[in-house]
């Protein structure tokens, strides 16, 4: 059963309040998710909603299987048909279903980031584009955002006309070759997700009513990042019952390049009359420092909804600044200071403003033999042998993609030259087939000479694995084919060893993928893996079992949360970026937004780094300390060259440590209206207005809201860790010596059990030998007795 007291009373609020529109606006860690997913709950337990009459939208691939799990831990059953997704995998399903009704078919294919910039590269050649005045990667970002605005290429040349801007008729040319070329592939990008399925709904109407009729109960997670074309996909779903419940919080936008609309929250009244909305101001994730902290860096921000965040948690440590000569002694230093300071590893996350940062992390770990985990950098599935493999596969399931076709049909080399390639293409062209369907009529192909059997062969081969499919092979019989009988693996060795070895440990990784897909999929089949494959976000390599810190993007960080966060390159121009400081103050309140999202993963310690110089494109600069930095009073950091008998910082926060809960903080109530602190301290707060007190609200703000407010304040409101904590279980069916199998590491033999309190703690050898020894917890390793 579920057990609602342990939400406070406005988080109750927002889960009781179930019908009509419902927008939660809250800061970071104030239990907006929780809230979410035990709405999730009620409505199913307490509302006898249908589960699959509720749509739960989150942001990422990571976050939507968090919620699922929260969600099945806290109903007993129907959890499974809850719909919860990424906006693009709704999508997906949507348009797997209906997308015949606005001519695609429904084997469509997905392009991701690298397909797209190879199709619009071979449009750049065909209409002669010069790279001089145009990149594919601009125009590129210009379509994207004109489609999540929702201008069609057709809109988009007219406004260029209109305008008179050679440039842009260029693009809008681009943007509709663009389309046409897609739609010949039956292949749609991220973007097209959502547009596509906006187009869909507006056209049909009995597709509409459909959805509305089944999502009668929609919530939106992370609602600050959605964009135009999101925003209206939920109107017209919403548009009918108008059981909607959003919550964000529009201090943690960090999207607005990729279109998010800060406008959609601010708005949300508008679109939605009579919309309810709940503030949530305690924060349960962090210590009073880190969040002081969080506060007073946002607080620069102008034209913010007014919130303030409070905590019942402990004052904490006060955050650490450190500065290092370079970048290289900045990692040198994080790193080790997590190895001394000891495990469990996966408390850590490193995070950085740029993928490109990570290099030196990695190293550095690996110096170390500290384990990690990269999320994002290059995507696993960017990796060439994987594209190779992904390519034969999506050939097998839909040979109308032209790109995947044209990517294998020299790989491994089979003497098929770019020359035949063309005329084949040609062929295509005139004759208005595929690629492939062209390779199939190869002999008709004009001047094709001896490369027609080169290619006959090819595309037996491709009949085969057809063949392979049909018969109901699993996925990584498939692959394996395909390496054996194409000759890949073959000539991957001739490639050197090293090389050919981490090229397969890869491959090995996606048939890995393969296998667990095809034991957990209900239906599985090869254009499902495919779908589920393209639409992974970098996150989803966070695989929550694995004890290794974590390093990662800030953005990649949202909603996330850890014991003890490093930020590092706290620099001026890395971060906030030098783009951002060039483009003005918009771009600099989004920089510092992604640091308060930063701050507050944070749960007990927080650590900033700098590197005083740094490599950037080959050459060493000077970097100046972020101004982020400087927003941090000296009363919530720790900065090296600082005298805390100045700052008098050890007297307030002593003062901190004792004071009644209402009272509020000691450094609110000691400075005066000169915004002077008591003790004649100015420190870096000399500039404050009058009236404002040192800690920026007016002095009361930061109280509790109970305490003042009709509500009883929830004295003693019981604090039990995260939702979503995996449980331990109560007794394990092996013992040592005992015969196991590991979804992804196969059979082994168990060596050790170790009670460690909140788990067990299983050491297994497995008899794969590039495996090993490897210990791991009972609750996630999920061990199967032989
Ligand atoms: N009423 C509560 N009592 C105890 N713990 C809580 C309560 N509400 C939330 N928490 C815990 O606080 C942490 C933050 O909650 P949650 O992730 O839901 O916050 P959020 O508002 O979604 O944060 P973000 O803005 O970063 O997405 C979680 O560990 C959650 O379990
Ligand atoms: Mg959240």
């Amino acid at each position: 059963m579920n057990n609602y007291d342990t939400l406070n009373p406005m988080q109750r609020e927002a889960v009781f309040t179930t019908e009509g529109p419902l927008l939660v606006l809250a800061g970071a860690g104030s239990g907006k998710t929780r809230a979410l997913t035990h709405r999730v709950a009620y409505l199913i337990e307490e509302k006898d909603v249908k589960p699959w009459n509720i749509l739960a939208i989150t942001f990422t691939n990571k976050a939507a299987g968090e919620m699922r799990d929260r969600v099945n831990s806290l109903v007993e059953y129907g959890a499974d048909s809850v719909w919860v997704s990424t906006f693009h995998s709704l999508c997906v399903r949507i348009l797997r279903r209906f997308i015949e009704n606005i001519g695609y078919t429904t084997d469509f294919s997905i392009y991701d980031s690298d397909d797209t910039k190879t199709l619009m590269k071979q449009i750049f050649k065909d209409l002669e584009v010069n790279t001089k005045v145009l990149k594919e990667r601009g125009v590129l970002g210009v379509i994207s955002s004109a489609k999540n605005e929702m201008i069609s290429p057709e809109e988009f040349m007219l406004s260029a006309k209109a305008e008179g801007d050679s440039r842009l008729k260029r693009i809008a040319e681009l943007y509709m070759e663009y389309q046409k070329r897609l739609k010949k592939n039956n292949a749609l990008d991220f973007d097209d997700l959502l547009v596509k399925t906006v187009e869909l709904f507006q056209s049909k109407q009995e597709v509409l009513e459909y959805y509305q009729d089944r999502f009668r109960y929609i919530m939106v997670d992370e609602y600050q990042d959605t964009n135009t074309v999101q925003f209206k996909l939920v109107s017209l779903l919403a548009a009918k019952y108008r059981n909607i419940c959003v919550v964000g919080d529009d201090d943690q936008s960090i999207y607005r390049f990729r279109g998010a609309n800060i406008r959609n929250i601010l708005s949300f009244e508008e679109t939605f009359p009579g919309a309810k909305v709940i503030k949530l101001e305690q924060n349960y994730r962090s210590t009073k420092m880190i969040l002081d902290s969080a506060n007073e860096v946002i607080r620069n921000n102008t034209g913010r909804k007014d919130k303030t965040l409070w905590t019942e948690n402990e004052v904490g440590e006060r955050p650490v600044f450190r500065e290092f000569p370079s970048s290289f002694e900045e990692a040198e230093w994080i790193v080790r200071d997590i190895v001394k300071k000891g495990g469990p590893w996966k408390d850590y996350a490193i995070l950085y403003r740029t993928n490109a940062q990570s290099r030196i992390f990695e190293e550095k770990c690996v110096a170390y033999n500290l384990p990690y985990r990269l999320v994002g950098g290059v995507n696993f599935y960017q990796r060439k042998e994987i594209k190779d493999v992904l390519c034969y596969l999506k050939t097998i399931a839909n040979g109308r993609d032209d790109l995947a076709v044209q990517r294998i049909i020299n790989v491994p080399k089979r003497g098929i030259g770019a020359m035949s390639v063309a005329r084949v293409n040609m062929f295509a062209m005139e004759n208005d087939m595929s690629f492939y369907e062209a390779l199939e009529r190869v002999q008709a192909v004009p001047g094709i000479g001896k490369a027609a059997l080169k290619i006959g062969v090819f595309t037996d081969q491709i009949s085969e694995f057809r063949k392979m499919l049909k018969e109901e092979t699993p996925i990584k019989d498939v692959i394996e084919a395909i390496l054996d009988k194409t000759g890949y693996r073959d000539e991957l060795k001739e490639e050197g060893e090293v090389e050919a070895e981490s090229r397969m440990e890869n491959i090995e990784e996606l048939i890995n993928k393969a296998v667990s897909y095809w034991e957990s999929a209900e239906e599985p089949s090869l254009s499902a893996f495919l779908e589920e494959v393209a639409l992974v976000a970098d996150i989803d390599s966070m695989d929550e079992s694995e004890d290794r810190i974590i390093l990662m993007t800030l953005h990649s960080a949202k909603g996330l949360e850890f014991p003890y966060v490093y930020l590092a390159g706290m620099e001026d121009g890395l971060f906030p970026s030098m783009m951002s400081l060039m483009e003005g103050p918009e771009a600099l309140e989004e920089e510092r937004r992604l640091c308060y999202v930063g701050i507050t993963r944070a749960e007990k310690r927080l650590t900033l780094t700098a590197a005083k110089s740094r490599m950037i494109k080959g050459q060493v600069q000077p970097e100046r300390t972020s101004r982020f930095i400087d927003e941090i009073p000296d009363v919530c950091l720790e900065r090296p060259d600082q005298d805390d008998s100045k700052t008098g910082w050890k007297k307030m926060a002593d003062a901190y440590r004792n004071l009644p809960e209402e009272a509020g903080l000691p450094w609110a109530k000691a400075s005066g209206a000169d915004g002077k602190a008591a003790d004649g301290h100015t420190g870096r707060f000399q500039n404050r207005p009058a009236g404002v007190s040192l800690f920026g609200q007016k002095s009361d703000a930061y109280k509790n809201p109970y305490a003042s407010g009709t509500s009883a304040a929830p004295k003693n409101t019981p604090t039990f860790g995260k939702a979503f904590t995996v449980e331990k279980p109560k007794s394990l069916d092996y013992s040592e010596g005992d015969r196991v199998h590991h979804m992804r590491f196969g059979d082994g033999t168990v060596k050790s059990i170790a009670d460690g309190g909140k788990d067990f703690e299983v050491t297994v050898d497995f008899d794969n030998a590039a495996i090993g020894t490897r210990k791991m917890f009972a609750s996630f390793a999920k061990l199967k007795k032989l």
